[in-house]
């Protein structure tokens, strides 16, 4: 099953509660955290994420672009987010961090920057709920989609498949319509959208439409046979 998880950080942060009404349907809501020190630029923290989740049926999926999120991720799971990532570059204590977020009750996922490799973590992925593989350079939304990301994306699948592993693979940055096939194709089945879904007239019908494009190109994906 494809995932579409918008991400809020293309919203119109004075309106934020609507923005987050208006994605209903979807299965999780993205929240970029950005600190101005990890990457260059500075978004929201946790008081904002315990309003979302306030604001909105749709769980929330935390993307902690930040410094040291050994110290803060888990407050982001006490504010109320159902899934939190963090980086691999930023973490001293990954595993560490992985057990603490999920012994609070929230997924662990880790996420790589597109110079970052996934071989060094193989051992690591059965600590974790989820793998984020960003396809721009974090920080900003709307940068076009990197392609030489996919092979990335198809050798972390064939690792999850080795090991048997559970375990959801998120693709983060330029996912549209033009894109998220080929992501669905290499191995993908968790999609954040940013620009595609709130720069659309009705970013429900865009969240409903890159969902039956993925699903579409993963039905036909030889590791998604009995997915
Ligand atoms: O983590 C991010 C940027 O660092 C965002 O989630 C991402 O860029 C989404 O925006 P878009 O779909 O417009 O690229
Ligand atoms: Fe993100």
């Amino acid at each position: 099953m494809a995932q579409i998880n918008p991400s809020i950080l293309s919203a119109d942060f004075a309106r934020l509660a609507e923005e987050a009404k208006a994605v209903e349907g979807a299965d999780w809501l993205h929240v970029d955290v950005m600190d101005n020190h990890f990457v260059p630029n500075l978004t929201l923290g946790v008081p904002i994420v315990e309003s979302l989740r306030r604001a909105t049926e749709t769980p929330l999926d935390c993307h902690l672009m930040i410094e040291d999120p050994d110290r803060w991720a888990p407050q982001y799971v006490e504010a109320g987010a159902g899934s939190v990532t963090f980086h691999a570059e930023a973490a001293a204590a990954p595993v560490r961090l992985a057990r603490e977020i999920r012994a609070k009750g929230a997924r662990a996922s880790m996420a790589l920057k597109p110079a970052t490799p996934i071989e060094p973590y193989e051992d690591l992925l059965p600590e974790l709920d989820m793998l984020l593989i960003m396809t721009v350079e974090p920080g900003f939304g709307g940068q076009p989609f990197l392609d030489v990301m996919l092979p990335k994306i198809r050798r972390t699948r064939e690792l999850i498949s080795k090991h048997g592993l559970e375990l959801w693979l998120q693709v983060d940055g330029g996912v549209s319509a033009t894109t998220i096939e080929r992501c669905a194709e290499a191995g993908a089945d968790v999609f954040v959208a940013g620009s595609a879904v709130y720069g659309a007239k009705d970013p429900a019908d865009a969240v409903r439409t890159l969902r039956s494009m993925a699903e579409r190109s993963t039905a036909s994906a030889p590791w998604a046979c009995g997915h």
